[in-house]
Formats: structure tokens, C-alpha cells, sequence
């Protein structure tokens, strides 16, 4: 769920507005249960928590506030035509202090409530804290036998994270209570915003953009709950599948406290007597984001590594990677996080039969391995399977090697492909089999797997210079190292892509990817 906002706030979409569209479909849902009889009141308990949730329901009473304000007698015998009506009141029970509400667009939305509420006696605001204050508003709700009553449960929605804290967890069994005891009452309902606070017996549920989100079990409703009233709030579906900082956001974060080999350890198998710098390129991106970094190459990228103190080596013999050394790299493998698998390999029958043999081996022993470039390109694909624990990282042609045909992409970027939230509308082809998450390098990268795809739309022209995508492949396979394979290849593609974008702006298309490599550490700060 955070994922889609902070990417929807990528696109230039601020928070505070979707928050607006939310809560305004609240108040108006809400206000088709308001009762205009002469006699009845209507009380409206709106429970607040401190997140995105409550900053919901702030704004809904805001907007509830202008449908409880019509003229009636009252308001004539004052002798002016629009006095706010005695008919309806709003009691916001906020479930902990104002400074505790964690949010820029829930702080400015109860602030505007309490503006309101100096001047406007129908809307009264409490902040309680312990559990015993709320048992007087429930006694309070339990006198009022024939007013119209609504609960609003605006506590907690998709951020909620483990059991119920007081005074949560009091507010829900006491509603609940009140609920059960007045169960005969059609004047008393329980309304959820987005999604019902753990263990609330809500009559209506009033959720926002879609029945469930995949990356967070908080929402899952399915279509076939008739209390379930879905809003639409302004939300494009390409917001859910774009790469932006929401995913970064979502990386694990690297431990301040940690030790040395605590943030990852990568290995980098690559490299032959004719490319032996392809491997250092993904080595020294890799070094930005892990801890220690071992490339396992030939002599001649051995005395090019001495340049690189920052990098461990491993030397192999002979000129290329073959049959041979299958064992002694699996054996090595097994004290590393993550593999990078290809750079600069060499295409021949001995790097065929390395790579073939040692991807059986990783996925025996269930490593995680960046598959990239040569590696790509001599993988026999009829007797092979895509393991979850692979990320494959090809260019066009490369995908073509992988047995996929570009026509069956239609990429959305440049406008041709749909935006709709099923794969295969996307890429019309079966890739029910795809565990391994592949990154599609473009003019808009499309990372992918059989779950789940996204697009990713930083870069530019000047990343076809040689090396980016060595580079790429150490970003992902660092990221790889303390996250899963899809959100590391969505944000390894993003990285890549922004870097190259700034250094645009600094020194127009003529940078390196030496340039991008050194820009990588500016990157994650910003989205730290
Ligand atoms: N794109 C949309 O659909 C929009 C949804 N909005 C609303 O935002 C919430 C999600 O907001 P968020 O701040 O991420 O989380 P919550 O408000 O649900 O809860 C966080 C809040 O609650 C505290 N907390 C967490 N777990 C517990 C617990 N077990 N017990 C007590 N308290 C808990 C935590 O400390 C935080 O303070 C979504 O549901 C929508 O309602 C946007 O407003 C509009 C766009
Ligand atoms: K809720």
C-alpha cells in the first residue's frame, strides 16, 4: 500500500490529496445514512488513530460537517437563514495525543478540525489515551436510545502491524460490545475507513482504490462481501506499477550498528583474458551497498583488481571459467549472500558448461545469483529452470537468447502496450513458469516475473555507454543481498537510471559509467 502512495507522490500526486479524495468518500457514503427526521439527532463518533487512517477521517469530518448544515427552525428563530443545525454533532475521539499523529497530511487536517471546532459547537474534539476514558463515551453512546448513531472506525487500516495496542484494542471490544447488546438497534452502525481495525464488526466497510493489495495483507476483502463499498480516490493504475521511491523506501534499511559482512557479502564470478574489466565495473558498484565484495576471476583481472583495494580476489587458473572449475566456485559460493554470474565471462564451450553446471549447483544450494550478460547468453534454456532465487538482467537481444520474443511486449512506456493490472495484458505470452524475477533493459526497464511486473522510467540515452549494465548488475546484486529478488531488481533498475539522470544534468550525455559508479553512494542517500 505505501509502495503505490509514494509512487503516486512520485508521479506528482501529493499525499494530502489523496487524502482529501478519501475522506470526502467517506463523508459523502456516511452522509446517506444521516436521518432528516424532525426530533432525531444524529451523533457521529468518528474513532481517530495517529497514521494516514485517522488523517482519513479528519478530512471526512470535515466534509461531514457541510452536510449536517441545513436550515431549519432553529436556525430561522435566530433570524439568520444558515446557522449550523442543533440536528447533528460530530465527536472526534482522536487515540492519542495531536503531537503523536505521525503524518504531514493527518497533522494539517486536524488542525484545520480544530480551527473548525473553536467556532462550531457541533463538532467537539477528545484526545484520550488510556482505556478507561473511552468506557464513558461508550456509556455515553448507550444513552442516546433513540438518536441516529454512526461510528466511524477511522483507528488503523493498512499499517497496522502486529496485536492491538491500548487504547485500540479497548475501543474495538467495547464497540464490539455495544454492537452485540444493540444489535436490534438500526439506528447504531459501525463504518470502517479502508479497512476494518483488527476485530472490529463493522456493518459497512468503505475501502479506497481496490478490494486487496498484493504486498500487504492488512487488505484483502474479496469482491463478494456485500459490506464492502470500494472508492475510486484519483489513483491511476499505472501508479502500481511504476518504480519510484515507494520502492526504495521498502528496502530493508542497512543497520546502523552492524558489523563488518553483516550488510552482505557478494560474489563476482566473471571475467576472461580478453574482459577482464567487466567484472571490477560490477564489483565496485556492488562495494557501494554491501560489505565485502570477492571477484573470483583470471590473472588478468587479478592484476587489475590491485587497483581496486576496496575489492577482494580470487584467482582461477587458465583463461576462461570451465567444467573445471564448477566445484571449487560452488565451494566458494557457499560463504556469499549473492553471486553475480557473467560479466565478461566469454562466450565458448567452456563457459557454456561452467555456467550450465554451476547454476544447477547455486540452485541446489539455493543461492541467490545475478544472471548477467555472457552468462545469459550460454545458459541451455531447454533443461533449465527459473529459479525464484535468480534475477536475470538482459537487453533486448539477450532476451531473445532467452527463448522470449520482444513482440510479445508491448512495453508501456511509449504508449502502444495497455496499463492494465494483468501480466499477461502486458506481455502476451506464458511466463506461468518465470519464478526468476527478469529485468528487461530499455528506454523504460520492465521487471518482471510471474507475480509481478513494474516499470521503471529513469535513465536515459547516455546509459547505452559500455559498462552500465555491469554496473547495473552490481546494484541489484548489493540490493539482492537484503531484500528479495523483485523489489532488488525494480530498484536496482531505478538507481541505475536516476544516477545516469542527475549525471545528465551535470555533464549532458558524455558520462562513464565510471561516473555512475561513484554516483551510486548520492543516490541512496537521497532516498534513504
Ligand atoms: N492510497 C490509498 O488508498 C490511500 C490510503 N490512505 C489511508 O492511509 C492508510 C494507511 O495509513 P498508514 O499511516 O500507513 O497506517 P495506519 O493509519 O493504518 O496505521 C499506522 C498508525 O497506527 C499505529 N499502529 C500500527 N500498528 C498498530 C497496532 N497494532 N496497535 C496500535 N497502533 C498501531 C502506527 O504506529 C501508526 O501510528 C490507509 O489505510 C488509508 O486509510 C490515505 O490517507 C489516502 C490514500
Ligand atoms: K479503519
Amino acid at each position: 500500500m505505501n509502495i503505490t502512495d509514494n509512487n503516486f507522490e512520485y508521479l506528482g500526486m501529493p499525499k494530502i490529496v489523496l487524502m482529501e479524495n478519501a475522506g470526502k468518500s467517506i463523508a459523502d457514503e456516511v452522509a446517506t445514512y444521516l436521518k432528516h427526521e424532525k426530533g432525531i439527532k444524529n451523533k457521529i463518533y468518528v474513532f481517530c488513530g495517529l497514521g494516514n487512517n485517522g488523517g482519513d477521517g479528519f478530512v471526512a469530518v470535515r466534509h461531514l460537517m457541510g452536510y449536517c448544515d441545513y436550515t431549519d427552525e432553529i436556525s430561522k428563530s435566530f433570524g439568520v437563514t444558515r446557522f449550523p443545525s442543533l440536528h447533528s454533532e460530530i465527536i472526534v475521539i482522536l487515540l492519542g495525543k495531536e503531537m503523536e499523529i505521525k503524518t504531514y497530511e493527518s497533522k494539517e487536517n486536524f488542525k484545520i478540525l480544530k480551527n473548525i471546532s473553536e467556532l462550531d459547537f457541533r463538532l467537539k474534539i477528545k484526545e484520550i489515551a488510556c482505556p478507561n476514558e473511552v468506557l464513558k463515551i461508550i456509556e455515553e453512546i448507550k444513552k442516546y436510545k433513540k438518536d441516529n448513531i454512526i461510528i466511524i472506525d477511522a483507528m488503523l487500516g493498512t499499517g497496522i502491524k502486529g496485536e492491538l495496542r491500548e487504547p485500540f484494542r479497548t475501543v474495538v471490544n467495547e464497540l464490539n460490545n455495544l454492537k452485540n447488546k444493540e444489535s436490534k438497534r438500526s439506528n447504531l452502525k459501525i463504518i470502517s475507513v479502508d479497512t476494518e481495525t483488527k476485530g472490529i464488526m463493522a456493518d459497512i466497510v468503505i475501502t479506497f482504490h481496490k478490494y486487496k493489495w498484493d504486498n500487504n495483507l492488512n487488505k484483502t476483502f474479496n469482491i463478494d462481501d456485500k459490506r464492502i463499498i470500494l472508492k475510486k480516490i484519483g489513483i491511476p493504475p499505472i501508479a502500481e506499477y511504476v518504480v519510484g521511491w515507494g520502492d526504495l523506501k521498502a528496502l530493508s534499511k542497512i543497520n546502523p550498528d552492524s558489523h563488518k559482512g553483516d550488510n552482505g557479502k557478494v560474489l563476482v564470478v566473471g571475467g576472461s583474458k580478453e574482459f577482464f574489466g567487466a567484472p571490477i565495473l560490477s564489483a565496485l558498484a556492488c562495494s557501494k551497498i554491501v560489505d565485502l565484495v570477492t571477484v573470483a576471476s583470471v590473472k588478468n583481472t587479478m592484476d587489475a583488481l590491485r587497483n581496486y583495494p576496496e575489492l577482494m580476489g580470487y584467482e582461477i587458473e587458465g583463461d576462461y571459467f570451465g567444467e573445471k572449475h564448477i566445484t571449487e566456485i560452488s565451494e566458494l559460493s557457499k560463504k556469499y549472500d549473492v553471486i553475480l554470474l557473467g560479466n565478461g565471462l566469454g562466450v565458448n564451450k567452456n563457459t557454456k558448461s561452467f555456467v550450465n553446471g554451476f547454476l544447477k549447483e547455486m540452485e541446489t544450494l539455493n543461492k541467490k545469483v545475478v544472471i548477467d550478460a555472457d552468462a545469459i547468453k550460454v545458459i541451455d534454456y531447454n533443461n533449465f529452470n527459473f529459479s525464484e532465487n535468480f534475477i536475470f538482467t538482459p537487453h533486448k537481444r539477450e532476451f531473445e537468447y532467452m527463448g522470449f520474443d520482444m513482440n510479445n511486449i508491448k512495453n508501456m512506456g511509449n504508449g502502444n502496450g495497455s496499463n492494465s493490472d494483468n501480466i499477461n495484458n502486458i506481455i502476451d505470452m506464458d511466463i506461468s513458469n518465470i519464478d526468476s524475477t527478469i529485468v528487461l533493459k530499455g528506454k523504460y526497464d520492465l521487471i518482471f516475473n510471474k507475480n509481478n511486473i513494474k516499470i521503471n522510467k529513469t535513465g536515459n540515452a547516455g546509459m547505452t555507454v559500455g559498462g552500465t549494465g555491469d554496473v547495473l548488475c552490481g546494484i541489484i546484486g548489493g540490493l539482492f543481498s537484503k531484500n528479495d529478488a523483485f523489489i532488488s531488481g525494480c530498484c536496482g533498475a531505478f538507481i541505475n537510471g536516476y544516477t545516469g539522470d542527475l549525471l545528465l544534468k551535470e555533464k549532458g550525455y558524455c558520462y562513464t559509467a565510471m561516473d555512475v559508479l561513484n554516483k551510486i553512494p548520492h543516490v541512496l542517500n537521497i532516498f534513504n
